[in-house]
């Protein structure tokens, strides 16, 4: 049984601002309350996220939903600094995190999530989906976020963002043209998406 407390939500904004302090970039408020709403819409029991930051994004997830979350992230200090945060709300036995480069990461094979949250090097988001996919149970769905990139204008940017931004578009793309995922794109956040199995 999960429980929301005020206790809870104050330490989640407290983590919110430590993690904003530091400069370190996470979920904005209305892409966590899309993501956790989608989670409970879902009946969600298992998440796998790519990206833990600072454990943010996770600590609320399993919170607010009561789900196991695993998450995996590759710099060290960040991880590090996500298991202590996770111990400080005692959720320890609720999410399990992974160090490691989610592109070199191998997860058990037999194990099966209900949501995949992609939240992580933004140019490498076609290898993240196709890689986890099949981690993917019956009904699952995966989301992702940051998709529009800020809504630049691509025009005043540098080489390195304008690359960015046109790899975000050819993974829309991607998303668009999957023979076996329908996709939908939501203007909430940086731009989120979902995508469904369209065949069980
Ligand atoms: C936007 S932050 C994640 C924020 C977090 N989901 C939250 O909202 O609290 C992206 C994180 O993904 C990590 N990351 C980027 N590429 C990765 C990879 N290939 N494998 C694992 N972690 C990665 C970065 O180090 C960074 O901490």
């Amino acid at each position: 049984m999960h429980k929301t407390t005020r206790t809870n939500l104050t330490k989640i904004n407290e983590l919110k601002l430590k993690a904003q302090s530091l400069k370190v970039p996470i979920l904005s408020d209305d892409g966590l309350l899309f993501l956790v709403e989608t989670l409970q819409k879902y009946n969600v029991q298992s998440v796998l996220e790519i990206g833990s930051a600072v454990g943010y994004s996770a600590i609320a997830m399993a919170t607010h939903t009561g789900a196991h979350v695993t998450t995996i992230e590759r710099e060290v200090d960040l991880h590090a600094f996500a298991v202590k945060n996770v111990a400080s709300f005692g959720l320890e036995h609720q999410i399990t995190l992974i160090l490691g480069d989610a592109l070199e990461v191998e997860l058990n094979p037999h194990s099966r999530f209900d949501a995949i949250f992609i939240d992580a090097a933004k140019a490498q988001y076609e290898k993240f989906f196709t890689k986890y996919e099949p981690y993917l149970s019956d009904k699952g769905i995966i989301i992702t976020d940051n998709l529009n990139f800020h809504h630049v204008d691509i025009e005043t940017v540098s080489r390195g963002t304008k690359n960015l931004v046109k790899r975000l578009e050819a993974f829309k793309q991607f998303l668009k043209e999957h023979p076996e995922y329908d996709s939908e794109l939501f203007d909430i956040g940086d731009g989120m998406s979902i995508s469904k199995r369209n065949r069980p």
